[in-house]
């Protein structure tokens, strides 16, 4: 068991990370961006800084990716708001995927579609361009899929409904777009 000093410890500390690379994507504006990349598939890539390139190694034999960066463009952090999709109740931050947040790191799992050189081309792509890019892992089936999900609020709302629907910020819309 951590000690209470081990714990003031980690309070008081201050994390800095480098990012290893950046996000090309198409989207520009925050509330014209899909609040999930399944909402509005869309293609992107990461470029991938050239000192961190040779960690690419064998990236190529996986479909996804897991991504994990800094939201750049955040304002600020509730500990409570109302999720983009259930405008009804407030929920707890660590409840909802919501950009404002207390360490603004953002996660999405991309399609993979190719890698060359130092560049990756994703699908699925939730990400603002310009985006730093914290970290890269594989998606792994046996890792990362669970059985008997259960999906708090969510569940009560019309989620599995509206793909096929771009869901931003701003709101429900119809894609013309329904697939890459
Ligand atoms: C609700 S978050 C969910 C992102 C991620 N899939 C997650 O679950 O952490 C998606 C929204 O983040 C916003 N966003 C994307 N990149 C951002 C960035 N670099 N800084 C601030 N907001 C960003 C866009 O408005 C997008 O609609």
């Amino acid at each position: 068991m951590a000690t209470e000093e081990k714990k003031r410890e980690v309070r008081e500390s201050l994390i800095t990370y480098k990012p290893i690379g950046i996000i090309h994507s198409e989207h520009t504006v925050q509330e014209d961006t899909p609040i999930q990349g399944i909402f509005n598939p869309s293609k992107g890539s990461v470029e991938v800084f050239e000192e961190y390139a040779e960690g690419l190694k064998d990236i190529e034999k996986f479909s996804h990716l897991i991504l994990l960066y800094h939201f750049d463009r955040s304002t600020g952090s509730e500990i409570v708001r109302k999720p983009f999709l259930d405008e009804e109740k407030e929920r707890g931050i660590f409840s909802i995927r919501h950009f404002n947040r207390p360490n603004p790191i953002g996660f999405s799992i991309v399609d993979l579609y190719s890698v060359k050189g130092n560049i990756l081309e994703i699908g699925a792509v939730d990400i603002l361009d310009g985006t730093p890019v914290i970290d890269i892992k594989p998606y792994v089936y046996q890792f990362d899929n669970r059985k008997e999900v259960k999906n708090g609020w969510v569940d009560d709302t019309h989620v599995g409904e509206i793909a096929g629907w771009n869901a931003t910020p701003k709101g429900l819309r119809k894609t013309e777009r329904t697939s890459l």
